[in-house]
Order: structure tokens, then sequence, then C-alpha cells
């Protein structure tokens, strides 16, 4: 620009500093001129011959605005001695309208106009603005989306689960994996899915007092969710955080509830215990509202039609006010079939919705299981009787099943959800997984102190100790404890857990062992603070200076992983078979590398004796998971109360009925209701095509070259740490708000995974990383790189042609809960035009083109710019003219991918409405309703101009 162009009352903007807006020259004397910004209310002085000052002329036809917010078209512009005076019309007449009356707030945001603005940047920009358009398509568009960025072994069965779930709009899950197989990690996975694809935002996660912590932990460490802990001391905190006009407010109006804790957070983790015993919390967790809710250890949600647990109110009325829902247990029929029952009519009232008839259902599932499985050998030659027994089941709608293309698995899938816990319920055994180390049980009899002979049998017997009134009395007598002591002085240093019924056996235990014997121990037990019961884990763990034994009781250890050991020691045993699977599940899980050897002490002639038999003999239940264990003790009650009241009588009779009935059972389960449950869980061939899919996004190196492109114009340092690692750390040019989670000291990662599971001090950088998502984010919500001006040196073409590479992105406005972009994806459209309209977008890919040009120094640019307008304009309407036809095959596509995801639907719901009058025709319109909403939404679709690169062949 030239000195004498700066004339008080000019508009110019700076293209550094885009937010300044509109500027207005108030001073110009000698070398330095001196601009007002009114909406950033600043001002600020350049040195006139560097000024990084764009004069802002509009067009005519384009619109203006005053500083009193009336607007109007520009018809003529006339020069008044270097002061513009637009004459514009309001619709009814032309008015003279002089520049220094404009708006001070003014937004290009068209790449076009940013140019003209001069708010255009170097070829790296745009290359980087096209690159994250293309990125961003293309992951979403991935099947392995959401499932990428989790710090985890890609085990299939928790790959197919997490996916199966998380595709899903507002699941409503039982995640019911045997003991240890990865159900926290599969609700990671699903939580981190939907979170990361924005099908979910808000989540509350909800496990006992004993879990808080390990789940805060597992959340960050492996999927980077920062979950907030909630407590009765930060409820109350929060509370009181109230400022004084509202607690006025509140005062004045008799409302004290007006602050809702829960509407604090996004991601929140509480406990259980907490919400059932404080009303007011769990009323303002309902009132806050969540996306998704997770309730681990679900089997304790006891119910019966008589009477529901107050854990299970809760948690009703919490899953009310949550469109998602992911119970997990284990053992889900723990507290009985009834309970069982109960939960998944929390998850799917619509198919669960009569208790007598969902036992009757179960004598179904053989012959289910039996013609699925026909289906499924020979898919194109149903028998006439399979035929009308299909009929049967699924109704009217067999024929329409038959004759869709992909029949037999939909005949499939309609028999899965219509018979069976279908849909809802996810689980997988160890015998379907297998690689599982094997389980030792070593039994210990040892002879009975006279101090327990009233206390022998019963449930009682179990754990006499408790009724011994003298601590001191059951640790000197009880053969048990000096057994124990010897045991672990022998296996030392190898790390032992042992677990006990009760916290009073495990406190006496562990003081007796560390003050005693000068074992180095650990209690963990329920009445442990969080924070104690973290410490003793951790005391545990610690492989150097640790505790060798962690004395647990029974609820103080559930869910807790410590597969790092390899000695269990049952001090007792419990009454249910399903408590010693979850005992036992503390080592058996996955990540255990040994044989876990299970030491039983019990004392002869009790009823340990007899629980070991049975436990043993009858159902095999130490070797073996043993899901059929509650089932079996339903069926032999009596006997096994009389055989633990002392009746030796009963002790053979009880193992034979036992094992004959565990063996039925298994049978019948695995032939039927198992058999089910298992084709639902875990499909192998869509997990390893799910699987190698993460993998080809992983194993490229595309996400480092990425970052690196960004890094480089945003200003962060790279430096090499070791293979596959980095050290990050902001530079000179550092952009700190286009860059998230980046500490003044850097941070080291890693781009490798299986670097990623053994050094957790290294963050894993993955396209779902937030980091990388951040800076995704960055560049599509900026105007980075929107436009470009750069240099294109080739004899092909006379020197001072001009080119414009474009790039569309479909825009599509919609209400969040729609999910459009499932449906509609960015699809980015590259075009290249010359001023006569030429497409040249095949002869002149953008790779070459980043390869050929070159960029033009910033005064050179400044200088060009207004030269070519009219021909950037009349290039801008070309590539418009172009991407046009583009547009309708999009939306097409996209409304075919909504009617697939929504006809089955609300088909399933109507199906089931015809058995269970329970549903209700709004649900079904709802989902009309949202269809309907998205296709109207995707009919306004349009593609927009998201950047452009100008260049200039020389
Ligand atoms: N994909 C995986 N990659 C790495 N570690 C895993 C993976 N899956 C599970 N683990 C580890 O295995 C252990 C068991 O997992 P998790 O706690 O999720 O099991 P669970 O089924 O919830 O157990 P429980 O029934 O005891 O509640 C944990 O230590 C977990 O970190």
């Amino acid at each position: 620009m030239e000195t004498s162009e700066f004339v008080i009352g000019q508009r110019w903007v700076s293209h550094n500093d885009s937010v300044l807006g509109l500027g207005i020259v108030t001073d110009v004397s000698g070398r330095r001129v001196t601009l007002g910004f009114p909406a950033a209310d600043e001002e600020r002085t350049y040195a006139i011959d560097n000024a990084p000052l764009s004069r802002i002329i509009f067009q005519l036809g384009e619109e203006i605005e005053t500083f009193d917010g009336a607007k109007y078209i520009v018809r003529a512009v006339e020069d008044l001695d270097g002061v513009l005076m637009y004459h514009a019309d309001d619709g009814e007449n032309i008015h003279p309208i002089s520049e220094v009356k404009l708006a001070g707030s003014v937004n290009f945001s068209a790449p076009h106009q940013r140019l003209f603005a001069g708010q255009f940047e170097r070829n790296g920009a745009f290359r980087l603005r096209v690159a994250t358009l293309q990125h961003l398509d293309r992951l979403r568009a991935s099947p392995a989306q959401g499932l990428i960025g989790a710090r985890t072994q890609h085990l299939p069965h928790q790959i197919y689960i997490a996916n199966e779930v998380a595709r899903r709009h507002a699941p409503r899950v039982l995640l019911a994996d045997e003991v240890g197989l990865g159900k926290t990690i599969e609700a990671g996975l699903i939580l981190h899915d939907q979170l990361q694809t924005g099908r979910a935002h808000r989540a509350l996660i909800v496990v006992p007092d004993s879990l808080v912590h390990q789940w805060l932990v597992e959340m960050l460490r492996r999927f980077n969710l920062h979950f907030s802990i909630i407590d009765q001391s930060r409820y109350d905190a929060l509370k009181e955080e109230e400022d004084d006009v509202d607690a006025l407010v509140n005062h004045i109006f008799g409302d004290d509830d007006s602050v809702n804790p829960f509407e604090s957070e996004q991601l929140v983790l509480c406990s259980l215990d907490f919400l059932v015993n404080s009303e007011k919390a769990q009323k303002d967790a309902q009132a806050a509202g969540w996306d998704m809710m997770v309730v681990d250890e679900a089997h304790h949600l006891e119910w019966s039609p008589e009477q529901a647990s107050p854990e299970y109110q809760v948690v009703e009325s919490l899953s009310e006010a949550s469109q998602g829902l992911l119970l997990l247990t284990a053992t889900p029929e723990q507290m009985g079939v009834a309970s069982h029952f109960a939960r998944l009519r929390l998850l799917d009232p619509a198919r669960f919705h009569d208790l007598e008839a969902f036992r009757e259902e179960e004598q179904d599932y053989e012959a289910v299981n039996q013609v699925v499985h026909r289906l499924r050998d020979n898919p194109d030659s149903i028998s006439a009787a399979d035929k009308a027994t299909l009929a049967e089941w699924v109704g009217d709608d067999l024929d329409e099943l038959l004759a869709r293309d992909d029949n037999h698995q939909a005949v499939i899938d309609a028999l899965l959800d219509r018979h069976g816990t279908g849909r809802v319920l996810f689980r997988n055994t160890r015998a379907a997984i297998q690689g599982f180390p094997e389980r030792q049980p070593l039994p210990e009899p040892l002879a009975c102190p006279p101090l327990y002979d009233d206390t022998r049998y019963d449930v009682a017997g179990l754990s006499p100790e408790v009724s011994v009134p003298d601590e001191e009395q059951w640790l000197a007598e009880d053969p048990r404890v000096a057994w124990l002591e010897k045991k672990l002085a022998g296996l030392r240093p190898a790390k032992v857990v042992v677990i006990c019924a009760n916290a009073s056996t495990a406190m006496a235990l562990e003081h007796y062992l560390q003050l005693r014997a000068g074992i180095r121990s650990a209690a963990f037990h329920e009445h442990l603070s969080l924070i104690e019961r973290d410490r003793a884990a951790a005391y545990f763990a610690d492989t150097e200076q640790g505790a060798q034994a962690l004395i647990c009781s029974e609820i103080g250890s559930e869910g807790r992983n410590f597969q790092f050991a390899h000695h269990l020691v049952l001090f007792d045993l419990p009454a249910n078979p399903d408590l010693l699977e979850q005992r036992i599940g503390r080592l058996d899980r996955i990540g255990q590398t040994e044989a876990i050897r299970i030491h039983i002490p019990y004392l002869q002639g009790t009823s340990q004796e007899v629980q070991y038999r049975w436990f043993q003999e009858g159902l095999n239940a130490f070797a073996e998971s043993c899901s059929v264990g509650v089932s079996v003790k339903e069926h032999v009650e009596d006997l096994w109360q009389q055989a633990l009241a002392g009746d030796s009588e009963s002790l053979e009779p009880l193992i034979a009925r036992s094992a004959e009935e565990t063996d039925r059972l298994k049978a019948l389960l695995h032939n039927g209701r198992d058999a089910l449950i298992e084709m639902n869980s875990c499909r192998r061939d869509v997990a390893e095509a799910l699987i190698e899919s993460i993998e080809q996004e992983e194993s490229s190196a595309q996400v480092r070259d990425y970052l690196m492109q960004a890094f480089d114009i945003l200003g962060v340092d790279v430096e090499d740490h070791s293979e596959h690692a980095d050290v990050l750390k902001p530079g000179e040019q550092y952009q700190a708000g286009m860059v998230t989670g980046l500490p003044d000291d850097g941070l080291t990662v890693t781009w490798d995974r299986e670097q990623a599971l053994h050094r957790e001090d290294m963050a894993f950088m993955s396209w779902e990383h937030p980091m990388v998502t951040g800076v995704m984010d960055s560049v599509t919500s900026s105007g980075l790189g929107k436009a470009a001006l750069s240099n294109l040196s080739v004899k092909a073409l006379p020197a001072g042609s001009l080119l414009l590479e474009a790039v569309f992105a479909v825009h599509c406005p919609a209400p969040e809960n729609l999910q459009l972009t499932r449906y509609l994806p960015v699809s980015p459209l590259r075009l290249v035009v010359d001023v006569n309209g030429r497409d040249l977008s095949a002869a002149l890919p953008h790779d070459k083109l980043n390869e050929l040009c070159s960029n033009i120094r910033r005064r050179t640019a400044q200088a060009i710019v207004p030269r070519i307008r009219a021909e950037v304009e009349t290039m801008v309407d070309h590539v418009e003219g172009l991407a046009g036809p583009h547009l309708k095959p999009l939306q097409q596509q996209a409304l075919d991918r909504l009617d697939q995801a929504f006809v089955p639907e609300i088909h399933r719901l109507e199906a089931l409405r015809r058995v269970n009058p329970a549903i209700r025709q709004e649900e079904i319109d709802f989902l009309r309703q949202q269809q309907d909403a998205a296709r109207e939404a995707i009919s306004h679709a349009s593609l927009a101009l998201e950047g452009i690169r100008v260049i200039v062949t020389s």
C-alpha cells in the first residue's frame, strides 16, 4: 500500500487479528497510522510501510451494516477524497452512507471475502484445512470410528460388543461377560465411542464405593475420559458455591434447590451408596438428565414382585432420566431370576414386560437354537415344519423377513430379539474366548478346634470365628490362622490375595499377620475410606516395597483387579456360588499370566468341609467358572441345608444330585439360552474385520504426519524421544488457543499402541486423542487456511494466469440429537478451475499442487489481491456451479442410510407391540417424527465453500 492511501475515516481490517473487526483510520501522522477498532474497543498504531492492514471496499450488490444495525445493499460507490460514500438501498430507497458509519463488527466468513479482506494464509494452512476435512470425512465413515483411541489390547469379544452397542442410538444393554473378561473396558469403549461420535455428551457412572477410584483411573488412563467424582462432601461444597444473589433469590422464593451439582459436570462418577443415602442427591442426579448411565456390579439391584431394594429403586428412577443405560454384572442371576428379569425390564420395557412369560419362554430356547442353526447351515432350504415353527414365533413378519436379501440373518435377528434376551444382553464366557490360565484348587483340611464346637454347622459354620467374642482367642486357636502364617512364609515373596466373608475377620487377620507374624500385609474392606482402600491396593501392587498379602473382605474386593497375583487363599467359603466366582475372578482376569493356585483351608467335620466338597465335587466351581451354581443351589436347597446342618447322610446325595443337575443345566443352557446369547455376543468375523480396520487406521503413519503438519503451523515444537515416541513442547509461535492439553513443560507421546500399553507415562496419540480431535475442531471452526494465495511456475500455462482450487463440505444445520453426521458425512469436494470455468480438478491433483505451489511474499500478495478480485469472483461462481450437482446424490445417500437405521427399529417396535400392549404408540410415533425431522433437515443441506487457494502462475 502507498503512504498516501491512508485517509482519516477510511475502513481497514487487520489480517493478523481478524477478531478486531472493521477498523477506522483516526490519525495519520508522519510514518504512522492509528486505527480505532470499535468492535474490540481498541486502538492500534502501525508503521505505515508495513502495516498488516487491508482496505475494505464493499462491492455492488454486497450487504453493508451501519453501527445502528440497519442493513443495506450497495448500489453505487463514490470516492470523496479517499473516503467512500456508498449509495445503498434498504429495500425502498437509496441512501448515501459514508463508510465512517459502518458497523465495527464484520465477519468475512466466506473464503473469498477473507481473501479480499487480506485475511489469507500461506499454502501450508490451506493444505492443513483440506487434510483436516478429508481426515474427518474418512474417520466419520470408518467402521473403526470411536474405537481407535482406547489404550487397550484389541480383544475380539470386547470390540464386537463395543461396536454393536455403541452404534445404537441411546443403547440400553446388560453387559454380563464372566468375571474379569473386561466389562469395565467394554463400557469404557462404548462411552468413548458415543462421546467421540457426539451420540452422547453427558454420562453418569454409578458403582459400589470400593470401585469409584478404579473406575476414575481406568476411564482416564485408557480412554482419556475425565470423570468428576461427586460424593457427599463435593456435593455439599458445590451446593454451597451458590452465589449471594442466587441465595437471596432462593430465599425469597423459598427454594433451596436451585444449584444442581450434577449439572456442573458432563461426566460424573459416584457411588450407589451415596445416592441411596441421600434423597436430595438422588433427585438432583435425576433432574440433571443424562445421555448415558453406567451401573457396575448391577447384581446388587435386588428385586422381587413384592419388594424392590432401595438400590433398585434408585437405579430405576435414574434410568428414566437417562437415554442410554449400561448395566454390568458377571453374575446376573446372583440375586435370583426375578431380579435378573427386573433389570432386563429397566433396559427394554417393551420386550420384558411379564416375568411369567419370560420364564415360560425359556422352554423354547433349545428349539429356537436348533432352528437358528439349521437356518445358518442351510439358509436356502427351510423345511415346511421349521417354517411353521418360525411363523408361530415371528408371526406375520415371517414372509416379509424371508423376502429380504439377507433373509436368513433377518430371521435369526428377529428370533434372537424376540426369544431370549436378544439385543439387550451380552455375555462372553471363558470357554468361548479360550486361552485363560488353569485354576488349581489346593484343599487344606485342618482339624476343627473345640472352640467351634457350637458353631460347626449351618451357614454360621462357614465363618465360625465371627461368633467368638474374643478375637485373640480365635486367632490363637483357629488352625487356619497358623496355617495361613506358614503358607505365606512359604510362598514369600509371591503375592497372595486372601479373601474372607467378613470385614471383622479381615481386620483381625491383617493385624495379626502384620504385628505378630511380621508379614507385610494390608487389609481391604468396606469400612476403610476410599483413599485408604486405594492406598492399600497400591501398597499391595508395589513390587519392590509392597505388601505380600492383601486381606480382603467379600464386598471390599468385588470388582478389583489383582491379576498380577497368582495365589488366592479362600480363608472361608461363601454360601453363594456366584460369590465364589467373584472371588476367584479377582485373579482370573484378562492379564493373568500364570496358573491360579486356589488355596482352600477348611475345618474338617464342619459345614466348611461340606461346602468345599459341594463346590468341588458337586459344581466343579473351583477349576471352572460355574454360571449355573445359583440355579443348582435352588434345586438342591433342602439337601444343601441338611448337609450344612451336619446331616452326614445328605452329603453324598447332595453332591450326586448337584453334579447331575450341573451337567443337565449346563447342557440345556449350552444348547438353548447360552447358545442364543453367545450368538449375539461375539461374531468373530465381524470382530476381526473391525480390528483390522482399527489396525489399518493405526498402522498408517498418517496421524503423526497430520499432526506434524498442524504443529508446524500452530507453533508446537517436536523433539525426538525414542522409537515411536516424541516430546511435544510449546514453541515460540505457539497458538495456545488452537491446541488443547499441551502442558507448558511439554508432553511425551507415543504413536504406537503396544508401547502405550506398557508405557502409561506416555500419552497415546491416535486420531481420537483429545489433542488431535481438538486440533481438528480448531481448524474447522476457525478461519485457518480458508483462503490462500500462491504461486505456480509451470511452462504449460502462460505467466499471470489464474487458477482457483476450492474445497466444499456438506453443511446441514439440524438439532444435535438427530445425529445427522451419521447419515450425511462431511464429504469434502475438491475442484480446480481457471477463469474460463474449465474444470482442471483431475489434471491438477491436490498433492501435485502442494508439491508445485510456492508461497508469495505477504506484501506482494497484498498488492495482487485487489487487482484479481473480479477474476476470483468469476472463478468462485464457476466452482459453485460445478459443485451444485454433487449435492443431490449425497442427500439421496443420506436418506437411504436414514431409512436403514429407522425402518427396522420402527418395524421391530410395531411387531413387539402386537404382543405387548405396554409399548406405547407414542414411542413409535416419536421414532417416525425423528425420521421426518432428519429427512427435512437433509433436504436443506448445502455444499458450502470451505476454503480456496488462488494460484497465480509465473
Ligand atoms: N482390552 C484390554 N486391554 C488391556 N487390559 C484389559 C483389556 N480388557 C480387560 N483388561 C484388564 O483386565 C482386567 C479385567 O477387566 P475389567 O475390570 O473390565 O473386567 P470386569 O469384567 O469388569 O470384571 P468384574 O467382573 O470383576 O467386574 C482389568 O485389569 C482390565 O484393565
